[in-house]
């Protein structure tokens, strides 16, 4: 990551051009698969935390917990939680939901709630609207997912205090038109707010746990971050990837359903059907010969998945990686019982719910401290205007 010496915007411009050539190199060396008699349990993989202990009273069972996350987090940046407190009627009904939103609607009813109509991004993308990679852009082959993306209101927030005053990802207010989160008409989808708002709530509360358990991870206070997630940015996100027959995917072994990228924010909690898809570029180790080598996400169900975002790379000095991956779509090939020969099929659909978690938009960001970071190497900035700028890059 680049040194950056003033908090100028240019500076960001320049940090995110720099993170640009960190993915393109990082990418061009990519391996695609082992190298050859490399075993599967000396591959990297992501590793499954049992939060139970974490809502404990006892600290040495938080700090058990926090210690477990660190190790994630100075690897790969990836870890798997279960027992995270999120219920399953929230999860399941907002993948429900999201099902509905995205089969229901007709093109004219989602284009009315299309992202052009909205400063910060609110609303819904069509397949090839955004690019996550911005290079990708420049490809004949778009992203075949779709979304819809709201952001953090007070009124989600069941530990919003009126004292609390929250503020976009430009510093300014939220409720001037063209800028609000955006919903579709309840008379043709009844129950798709309500499955937001509780899913939402309940995320939103498990983020801020975390953020305490990261906290400890790094031998801070464990209320650390309280004060800077009072009314935090989080940015949540229904996304499908719509199943690729075998004539679409004829000739490929892959068709691309989200770029190659790192998350922006302090961390991702990601939701998702029991579908494959999601990939993982994972550090370069020995094992691999020093190169980076995508890897699938395992497939927990009743799990979510953390990664670590670039404000936390950022704000960790780099202790803690935030970890490329992408989303592809590929053919599954099984064997013909009767046969015995290779069927090859088309991949299923799936749908995902990222909640990408922020400081306060707002909050002047200090380093950490030096005992537990080291000296800082990046610019101080507001983490509105960081994540704002590269979401700018994406359109
Ligand atoms: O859909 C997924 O599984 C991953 C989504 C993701 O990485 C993102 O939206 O940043
Ligand atoms: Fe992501």
């Amino acid at each position: 990551m680049p040194h950056a010496t003033t908090s100028q915007p240019s500076t960001i411009l320049e940090e995110v051009q720099a993170n640009q050539e960190v993915l393109r190199s990082r990418l061009a060396g990519a391996l695609s698969s082992p190298p050859p008699n490399v075993p599967e349990s000396s591959l990297p993989s992501v590793p499954l935390i049992d939060l139970a202990p974490s809502f404990s009273s006892s600290l040495a069972a938080r700090h058990a917990v926090a210690a477990q996350i660190r190790q994630a987090c100075t690897t790969s940046g990836f870890f798997q939680i279960a027992n995270h407190g999120i219920t399953d009627s929230a999860t399941t009904n907002i993948l429900a939901q999201a099902e509905r939103f995205f089969h229901d609607l007709t093109p004219a009813q989602k284009d009315k709630l299309h992202i052009r109509h909205n400063q910060l991004f609110r609303g819904y993308e069509a397949a090839g609207d955004s690019y996550v990679n911005p290079d990708d852009s420049t490809e004949t082959e778009t992203e075949t997912k779709e979304g819809f993306n709201w952001g953090y209101e007070p009124s989600l927030d069941p530990e919003s205090t009126s004292a609390s005053s929250y503020v976009e990802l430009d510093g300014q207010p939220p409720s001037a038109p063209y800028r609000c989160n955006v919903w579709p008409d309840p008379g043709i989808l009844p129950d798709f707010k309500s499955a937001i708002v509780a899913y939402y709530a309940q995320v939103l509360s498990l983020a801020r746990h975390l953020f305490r358990l990261f906290a400890l991870s790094l031998k801070l206070d464990e209320t650390y971050f309280d004060a800077l997630t009072t009314h935090p940015g989080g940015i949540g996100r229904l996304l499908y990837y719509p199943p690729q027959s075998p004539e679409q995917l004829a000739g490929k072994a892959s068709k691309l359903g989200l770029g190659a990228h790192t998350d922006y924010e302090c961390f991702t909690l990601l939701l998702s059907t029991s579908h494959p898809g999601l990939e993982i570029l994972f550090p370069p180790t020995d094992v691999t010969g020093d190169k980076p080598i995508w890897r699938p996400c395992p497939l927990r169900p009743g799990t979510l998945t953390v990664n670590v975002a670039d404000f936390l790379m950022r704000w960790t000095n780099g202790l803690y990686k935030s970890t490329i991956h992408r989303v592809v779509s590929r053919p599954v090939v099984s064997v013909d019982a009767a046969t015995g020969q290779e069927v090859t099929k088309g991949s299923e659909a799936r749908y995902s719910v990222p909640f990408f978690f922020s400081i306060n938009y707002d909050a002047e960001v200090e380093p950490l401290p030096v005992e537990a970071v080291g000296e800082s190497r990046f610019v101080k900035m507001k983490a509105g205007e960081y994540v704002l700028e590269r979401l700018r890059a994406t359109v």
